[in-house]
């Protein structure tokens, strides 16, 4: 079922009991850093809908008190085995809540406590409009659109259309950058992200999957607008920013940054969402976009660090192979 039918359907069920009135997300690592655009994107277009992202464990913890008859429960895991985020399922699933799974895996724990089982595209050269990102978009997307309406519900799906082609022309502009990027950062001990707005996901998976998970380097996702109210404390001409210059309503909190690295900082990897490309989807829904360009980008600078540091992206000490 594409995911318009299994709203319309959930849209239907629920009638009879007041509608939907809250949408929860919940999900692990890179699968809750993928949530981000969706939950920015309804905290800012929905009037009456509420939205909740939540990591997997503490959704299990910590189950909202408004969770129950007029909610919808998103999870999302990439192999459909992470044990907290099949827990949360299974607690949706239980509370008679529709719980739809965005999976790559579609025949895997969690899709047994799912009612609508997802499957995105993943890999080498992956249609991005079928990404997990876009995919949990237009659960939000169209849950608004079915509810309260959505104005831009055409030039949305316009941007959908464009978003494959601008990726991977930005995945070619910038491998260069990405060569020397890894050159001038194999040594370091230390890496930040930082960026805002629905982008800002990409920014926190950059910091714990990649630097931290995949190359055992510290590092931090530091919202821009919080970066004035502590860490900029920390900047000096030796310390390393990534920092997101998203296209849209937060850009300028970027540009605010960016302006203060200039004068106190020199070592900044700039990944400005305009000079990739990103402008030439509507600015009333481009905000909802950053994400999936940041987060495509970055894998060109990722391989290039691995090879450079011969830290494979696969190699952990902890992860599935300890107990946690
Ligand atoms: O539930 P998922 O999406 O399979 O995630 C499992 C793991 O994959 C990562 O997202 C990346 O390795 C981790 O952060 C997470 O623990």
């Amino acid at each position: 079922m594409e995911i318009k039918e299994i709203i319309e359907k959930i849209v239907s069920d629920k009638k009879d009991v007041g509608g939907i009135k809250q949408v929860y997300y919940a999900a692990c690592g890179g699968s809750y850093g993928a949530f981000y655009p969706a939950k920015t994107f309804l905290e800012t277009e929905a009037t009456e809908i509420k939205v909740g992202l939540y990591n997997s464990n503490e959704f299990v913890h910590n189950t909202p008190r408004a969770f129950g008859e007029n909610s919808v429960l998103v999870v999302a895991s990439h192999k459909g085995n992470t044990p907290e985020t099949v827990k949360a399922a299974e607690i949706g699933k239980k509370a008679g809540v529709p719980v739809i799974a965005l999976t790559w895996i579609t025949d895997s724990p969690i899709a047994e406590h799912a009612d609508y089982v997802v499957k995105y595209t993943f890999g080498e050269g992956k249609d991005i409009a079928g990404e997990k990102t876009i995919k949990a978009l237009l659960t939000a997307v169209e849950i608004l659109n079915q509810t309260e309406g959505y104005t831009h519900y055409d030039t949305f799906m316009d941007g959908v259309a464009k978003i494959d082609h601008i990726v991977k022309n930005a995945c070619k502009h910038v491998e260069k950058r990405a060569l020397t990027f890894a050159k001038n950062h194999k040594d370091d001990k230390v890496i930040y992200t930082m960026g805002s707005g629905a982008g800002f996901g990409a920014a926190y998976m950059e910091s714990i999957c990649i630097f931290m998970e995949m190359q055992w380097i510290n590092s931090a996702s530091i919202h821009s607008g919080e970066f004035f109210h502590g860490p900029f404390e920390i900047t000096d001409a030796e310390i390393p920013f990534v920092l997101q210059i998203s296209e849209g309503s937060t850009r300028a909190l970027d540009e605010r940054a960016l302006r203060f690295l200039n004068r106190y900082a020199k070592r900044v990897e700039i990944l400005d969402a305009k000079d990739l490309g990103l402008s030439t989807i509507d600015s009333s829904v481009v905000d909802y976009f950053n994400h999936s360009l940041f987060n495509n980008v970055y894998p060109v600078y990722n391989q290039a660090l691995a090879i450079e540091r011969e830290h494979p992206l696969t190699t952990r000490r902890y992860m599935w192979k300890v107990e946690y």
